[in-house]
């Protein structure tokens, strides 16, 4: 694997909270051209291992490289190339779509004429065109998620962080960005892509990567997971490596809960 190919690296990451380990020896090394789904239980630290390659928690233990640097040497320049969707964006509701777009394209150090043109067009493709100019607030929680997506993509990234991207969109906009990341990573870029929607996980990924209680239980292709677990679907390997078998029960006790006893009072 030649330098160039690396984007990602992550060595004997560890990261605790107080007495809490919340990632455990992380290692993870991502080549350029990769989508990775990144999954596990709530709580496993998808999140946390996220927040440290964007630079936003700085006291983990072990080292992480992107584009062949040590994100530890202070010098932020990396980020530039990085293209980020949060699971909650905190959107800037009394702004318009366009406002919004144009502050973050600057942000990432774009000519506002030239981020105003490509957010234009990227709203138009998304059907958008009618609202460029109105607040964020009155914008449903899908078109809210089109914005960001947008916003990630302004400055065409080569590293591309999604945490739950599909969120709120509907049917025919979910195969727009499907679409749209298997073509970005054929072009090159690489996707790092957080999701507890599985059956999307298994078509959107070419490398599955599974944390549970912050260490890594299995990485490979879809394929690969399938022959070691015997489960037809990734949420069958889910529920297999992350040692569920009860749901069937827990829904039946919660159920005789809710129907159960009189409320005399
Ligand atoms: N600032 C914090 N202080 C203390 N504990 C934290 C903090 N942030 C996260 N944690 C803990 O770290 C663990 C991992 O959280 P994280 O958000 O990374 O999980 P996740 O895999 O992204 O979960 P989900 O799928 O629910 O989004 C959780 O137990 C959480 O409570």
């Amino acid at each position: 694997m030649s330098m160039e190919n690396k984007v990602l690296s992550l060595r004997n990451v560890t990261m605790r909270y107080g007495v809490k380990t919340v990632l455990n020896g992380v290692n993870l090394e991502v080549e350029r051209g990769q989508i990775i789904g990144y999954i596990g239980p709530n709580g496993a630290g998808k999140s946390t291992t996220v927040k440290i390659m964007l630079g936003l928690i700085k006291n983990y233990k072990g080292q992480v490289e992107i584009f062949g640097q040590d994100i530890a040497s202070g010098d932020p320049s990396y980020k530039k190339r990085i293209g980020y969707v949060p699971e909650q964006a905190e959107l800037y509701d009394n702004l318009t779509a366009m406002e919004y777009l144009a502050f973050t394209g600057e942000l990432y150090g774009l000519n506002r004429k030239f981020a105003e043109e490509k957010a234009q067009k990227l709203m138009e493709e998304f059907d958008l065109g009618h609202v460029l100019h109105s607040r964020i607030s009155s914008f449903s929680k899908g078109m809210k998620q089109k914005v960001l997506i947008i916003s990630s993509l302004l400055h065409n990234p080569d590293l591309l962080f999604f945490d739950e991207p599909l969120s709120g969109l509907d049917a025919n906009s979910m195969m727009v960005i499907r679409e749209m990341l298997a073509q970005l990573a054929a072009q090159g870029k690489t996707i790092f892509y957080s999701s507890h929607i599985m059956d999307i996980v298994e078509k959107i990924s070419n490398r599955i990567v599974l944390l549970v209680n912050g260490v890594v239980v299995a990485d490979g292709s879809f394929e690969e997971l399938q022959e070691k677990s015997e489960e037809g679907s990734l949420s069958g390997i889910f529920n297999q490596l992350t040692g569920f078998t009860d749901h069937a029960s827990r829904a039946a006790r919660f159920i005789s809960i809710v129907e159960g006893g009189t409320d005399n009072e």
